[in-house]
């Protein structure tokens, strides 16, 4: 049974598939009011009034999945989660029409100056002269940021007979020109446009992006919008334009701290604010529950998400086709690490033939998890296995070959070590299965599946027969045997597979035996 801890004000019909289904235990509580079996739950779901930070991951020490019902992650510690390997996803677009329509609102009441008007004639004032506004038709709207929300926004600014110029330093042209926007320079957005409207997350980039000097280039009289990230606009410096008059007002969802009690930006008439309420709406809601909630299902069904920040996103068919093969990487990682007991400074994978075609980052990291598996005692995934890796000083290579040695697709480990280095390749063969067909060198076949003995020895007659006796004068059964050599008389390995884990004494006793030269045990 799955436990889930949804800790935020959630839709309830949109967390219908968590509670209907019957291997998943939803539980509706504050983390405050959980405390004592934080350590209990698979999943976490949260909106943006909870903060997931490093501390509160630790004390989740079952924790697989974060879901943030909505888009900003920002309130979640994404590599600290990414290090616990816990995979966080979001729910990129249900709420992108209600915050570009809340945004839209903004942008009229801004300058009709409807909030304060409202105010005005529910005092019993009739005043008609001190609230005259500003048409939007033929003004120049300035959007920073034209992702899903940025988009929606510029169509409706088109149908309000606006123009659109747009600072986004990721867009491409030709999705500029379909929108009928104009993209250009951060710089001819601030000094251009009537009003501006910010839609980017908060990053390093954008944190005070209108700026004490950014906002000195604006026209004097423009409008600004903040409905995507308090700190996208310095606070500060607006308040110094809004007092000057530069700034003629300000429409904000968003605040640098939520909710703003001490905030100089709440003293301005000209400044009208929501308590972030975007994405406050029946349908986002809706929208944004479900969507993480089906995500959540797939995830703990063994399905791929859809909407990772941290794991690169697949869609079912890719996965479809990608699964052989990240099964078999992961089983291939876990060979290594147990036939190569040393450090390790590199592991470079090739791969050949059809596999190819495929997104093979997820394979390789598949790979990675299954060999740093048993090397660390945190949890390895493929979620945070290249910074695993990358942390332990491990360099890791991924390359294509046009050479795929007969097969018609392969993935070929070498793993190199401070003193060995050791190679393994193995195949997926459609309604045959996956095969490991040369190890550290040795032609064989075998299915990397089960508990499997790896006897290194000297090609020489009644060795077989020796390893045979041994185990069954201890009871135990071989239920399959593979050999391979270089050559007659010289190196040869066998592969034996048990239907139990053998016991490390046995292994001992055989490393005893003539003519051997080395056994590993693999558990796969
Ligand atoms: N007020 C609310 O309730 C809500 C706020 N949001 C916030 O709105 C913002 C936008 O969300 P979406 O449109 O869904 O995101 P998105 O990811 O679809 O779009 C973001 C856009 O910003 C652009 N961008 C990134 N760095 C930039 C930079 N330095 N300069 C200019 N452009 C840059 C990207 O290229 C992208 O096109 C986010 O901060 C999100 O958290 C989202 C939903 C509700
Ligand atoms: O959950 C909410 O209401 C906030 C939505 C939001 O800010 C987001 O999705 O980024």
């Amino acid at each position: 049974m799955f436990q889930i801890l949804v800790a935020d004000s959630i839709s309830e019909e949109g967390l219908a598939p968590l509670i209907s289904n019957e291997s998943i235990r939803v539980i509706q509580n504050k983390v405050s009011e959980v405390e004592d079996i934080l350590h209990e739950f698979d999943a976490l779901l949260v909106r943006s009034a909870t903060i997931v930070t490093e501390e509160l991951l630790s004390k989740m020490k079952n924790l697989q999945i974060i879901a943030r019902a909505g888009v900003g992650v920002d309130n979640i510690d994404v590599t600290a989660a990414t290090k616990q390997g816990v995979v966080v996803i979001n729910a990129p677009d249900g709420n992108t029409l209600s915050t570009a329509e809340h945004t839209f609102a903004m942008m009229t009441s801004l300058v009709r100056h409807i909030p304060q008007a409202n105010i005005s004639v529910k005092s019993r004032n009739w005043n008609r002269t001190s609230f005259v506004g500003t048409e939007l038709a033929g003004k120049c709207l300035g959007i920073i940021g034209l992702g899903r929300i940025g988009t929606e926004i510029a169509k409706r600014a088109k149908a309000f007979s606006m123009t659109v110029q747009v600072y986004d330093p990721f867009l491409t042209h030709s999705k500029a020109e379909d929108l009928g926007v104009i993209s250009t320079s951060l710089d001819d957005v601030l000094s251009l446009s009537d009003i501006i409207t910010v839609h980017t997350p908060l990053t390093k980039e954008t944190k005070d992006l209108l700026s004490y000097d950014n906002l000195a280039k604006t026209k004097k009289g423009v409008y600004v919008i903040n409905c995507a990230r308090g700190g996208i606009i310095d606070e500060q410096a607006l308040v110094t334009y809004l007092e000057n008059g530069h700034v003629a007002g300000a429409a904000l969802d968003v605040f640098e701290v939520e909710p703003p009690l001490d905030n100089r930006l709440l003293e301005f008439e000209q400044v009208i604010v929501t308590p972030h309420l975007g994405a406050s709406t029946k349908e986002a809601q809706l929208n944004v529950a479900s969507q993480v909630a089906k995500e959540i299902v797939h995830f703990f069904e063994g399905k791929p998400v859809t909407s990772s920040i941290n794991l690169p996103t697949l869609s079912r068919e890719v996965f479809e086709k990608i699964q052989p093969y990240y099964e078999l990487a992961n089983k291939m990682g876990l060979i290594l690490s147990q036939c190569m007991k040393e450090a390790v400074k590199e592991v470079n994978i090739t791969y050949a033939g059809l596999v190819t075609e495929l997104e093979t980052t997820f394979i390789s990291k598949s790979l990675l998890s299954g060999f740093l598996k048993s090397r660390v005692a945190s949890t390895v995934n493929e979620v945070n296995a290249a910074l695993i890796a990358k942390e332990r000083g491990i360099t890791f290579g991924e390359s294509y070959s046009s050479s795929t040695s007969s097969f018609s697709n392969s993935i070929t480990v070498k793993v190199i070590g401070e003193k060995n280095s050791f190679t393994i390749q193995g195949i997926y063969v459609a309604d045959y299965g996956t095969r490991i067909v040369m190890l550290n060198g040795f032609k064989i076949d075998f299915n990397p599946s089960g508990h499997l003995l790896y006897i290194q020895h000297t090609d020489r007659p009644g060795v077989i027969g020796r390893v045979g006796k041994l185990l069954g004068d201890i009871e135990v059964n071989i239920a399959t045997m593979q050999v391979g050599r270089k050559e007659i008389g010289g190196e040869a390995i066998m592969i034996l597979s048990f239907d139990a884990p053998l016991q490390d004494d046995t292994v001992k006793t055989l490393q005893k035996s003539q003519d051997i030269v080395s056994v590993r045990k693999i558990d796969l």
